[in-house]
């Protein structure tokens, strides 16, 4: 049996949002096809090590803060890989190509390069979804939460993810709808997370004029006792709360495009429950083959923490819309 091949894959940010793509040499297997910089891990070598020395012998430029993302295996004709993905959103110096490669500054779904190995492309829209969650808080705040909400919209792009439990009826359709309107104003995607989701099935029975239908556009996020029981929504489901490293890989098993891991630090809903602390999340999503949202007492102020700890993004509910600063490295 051919041996798995560790490869350090850096994806490389600017704050403009474009990243850094580089097309393969002449006289390597599919030479031509544009990828992210990186290389294999030599021995004795961490994927960070590899990392910066690929970005400094291929490109010239020095890696300076950057952490895990996740891992993609891929059976080539010609070797089988697992991917180490990083995001790399600080580093020193202009790229150059010292290797005889192009490279180029896109987006990433970028139109304008193809072909992209097969490895990489199929991880784009996997990659590119928004770095902030927002998880309602109308049962907390009551309709005031949509104004929290559109602040938080107009500051950042974010998945908006309506959870809200122990609403009454009435206040749960106005709620509903409050989001909906906010997430077609601002373009976000929102997902149901799926406890709501019964509910507002069970609602659209009741009342004739709350219509709400099983559409198979629905986006559910499932809570993580549906994760384990395996109820997928007819396939509505795209994401899932998850606690440990088992759900995660279940999570990725299920065809899932992201988890959502926590509580990081105590959170104001469960009083004297510590946190599993950054060091905790980083050992759980060690393995992950999904990006992961870190959540639990953690606004946008934690966005290069979670980073480093190898989180996709921060989901917040009471942090979300408070404050319209923004910390994001540049
Ligand atoms: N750098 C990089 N490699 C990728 C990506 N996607 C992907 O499938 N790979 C695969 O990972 C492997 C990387 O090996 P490589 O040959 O480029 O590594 P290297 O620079 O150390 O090459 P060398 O050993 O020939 O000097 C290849 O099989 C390549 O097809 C990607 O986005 N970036």
């Amino acid at each position: 049996m051919t041996k798995r091949v560790d490869v350090a894959v850096g994806v490389v940010c600017r704050p403009d949002g474009t990243v850094l793509w580089g097309s393969r040499p002449e006289g390597k297997p599919y030479a031509g096809y544009w990828e992210f910089p990186g290389g294999k891990v030599e021995p004795g070598e961490s994927v960070w090590q590899a990392l910066v020395r690929e970005l400094r012998e291929e490109l010239g430029i020095e890696a300076l803060q950057g952490g895990p993302w996740f891992i993609i295996e891929h059976d080539y004709e010609h070797a089988k890989v697992r991917l180490h993905l990083y995001r790399i959103w600080e580093f020193k110096g202009e790229p150059a190509s010292l290797e005889n490669q192009h490279f180029c500054w896109a987006g990433l779904q970028p139109d304008s390069i193809s072909p992209i190995l097969p490895a990489t492309a199929p991880m784009l829209p996997v990659l590119n979804q928004p770095t902030f969650m927002a998880i309602t808080g109308f049962q907390q705040m009551g309709t005031d939460y949509a104004h929290r909400l559109e602040a938080g919209l107009k500051a950042h792009a974010a998945i908006v993810q309506f959870r809200e439990t122990g609403l009454s009826d009435e206040a749960l359709v106005e709620s509903y709808r409050l989001t909906v309107a906010l997430c077609e104003r601002y373009r976000a995607p929102l997902c149901i997370n799926s406890a709501t989701y019964r509910v507002l099935l069970d609602l659209a029975e009741k009342y004739s004029d709350f219509e709400f239908e099983d559409h198979a556009s629905n986006r559910v996020h499932l809570t993580h006792s549906d994760l384990l029981k395996g109820n997928a929504f007819n396939a509505r489901a795209v994401g899932a709360s998850v606690h440990c490293p088992e759900s995660l890989a279940l999570a990725f098993d299920q065809g899932l495009q992201y988890a959502v891991l926590g509580a990081v630090k105590e959170t104001g809903s469960h009083p004297g429950q510590k946190g599993i602390g950054w060091q905790g999340f980083a050992q759980m999503v060690e393995e992950a083959r999904l990006p992961v949202y870190a959540v639990g007492g953690l606004s946008s102020a934690d966005l290069n923490d979670a980073w480093r700890h190898g989180a996709h993004g921060v989901a917040m509910i009471s942090a979300w819309g408070a404050s319209t600063s923004c910390t994001v490295a540049s």
